[in-house]
């Protein structure tokens, strides 16, 4: 259970998340989503001890993140996969080594099973032969999807995707989102999904929320979403743009 209480952020004086709460339950999946800036990679970063807010706690399996030391926080990050909206993927590394590079740092696998299981995972996301080339000289659907293979490989219960698809072409967007359903379906994930596709967090999702101007303006499962009156909700949901709204 991931639970956000009251979290404030400032930057520069100016709050950039205001008073925000809310809960994921074992197993659940929230999609988050909003306008630009609104403050959603910010709170994804908050959630997983990245940054630090003024008021506010987050708890992870009743864990206070912001009482943990150090040691204590990589522990917990262990725990948590991350795939970033900038990849950050190792640029001096090849794939094979970016993807491999969660399972050295826990120590626990031969570098026979590291391989094997590089290997497993490049082929499940329909790259099989690109372990040895190095992350510039891929296109921005395979950087992703090597970012998703990096941020799975050690089977984390929790995984924060930041705008999975964003830049991608449909094709491509469509295998990300497989991808993401079967780490619900068959591995049980519990995730937050940033995204700004709509259609394609409708079926990974079961909870949303809307965040504007750093305050959460909507939290409901997707029936409370399809009916929800509130302008900047239905502006998202239903992807229409109305001038009124600004
Ligand atoms: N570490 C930080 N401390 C304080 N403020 C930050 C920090 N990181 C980002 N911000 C600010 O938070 C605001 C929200 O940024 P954020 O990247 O979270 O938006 P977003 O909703 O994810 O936008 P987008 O959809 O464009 O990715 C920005 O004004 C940014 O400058």
């Amino acid at each position: 259970m991931i639970k956000v209480e009251n979290i404030t952020k400032l930057h520069m004086g100016e709050p950039v998340l205001q008073d925000v709460s809310l809960e994921i339950r074992e197993g659940a999946n929230l999609g988050l989503i909003g306008p630009g800036g609104a403050g959603k990679s910010l709170l994804v970063k908050i959630i997983c001890g990245l940054v630090r807010p003024e008021k506010g706690r987050v708890t992870i399996d009743g864990t206070d993140v912001f009482s943990l030391n150090e040691i204590e926080l990589a522990d917990l990050r262990f725990k948590i996969g991350m795939l970033f909206q900038n990849y950050a993927l190792f640029d001096f590394m090849n794939v094979g080594d970016n993807i491999a590079f969660p399972l050295r740092q826990a120590g626990k696998l031969t570098e026979e099973e590291i391989g094997a299981k590089v290997q497993d995972i490049l082929t499940s996301v329909d790259l099989p032969t690109i372990a040895a080339k190095y992350p510039n000289e891929l296109s921005g659907g395979m950087k992703k999807r090597v970012s998703f293979a990096r941020a799975v490989i050690p089977q984390p219960p929790i995984v924060f995707y930041d705008d999975p698809t964003a830049g991608l072409d449909p094709v491509t967007s469509s295998k990300i989102f497989i991808l993401l359903r079967e780490m619900r379906d068959k591995r049980g994930v519990t995730s937050i999904t940033i995204s700004h596709d709509i259609e394609g967090i409708k079926d990974i999702c079961d909870n949303f929320a809307l965040l504007d101007k750093g305050k959460l303006v909507f939290l409901g499962d997707r029936s409370q979403i399809e009916t929800s009156e509130i302008p900047i909700v239905r502006q998202f949901w239903d992807g229409f743009s109305d001038d009124e709204l600004g």
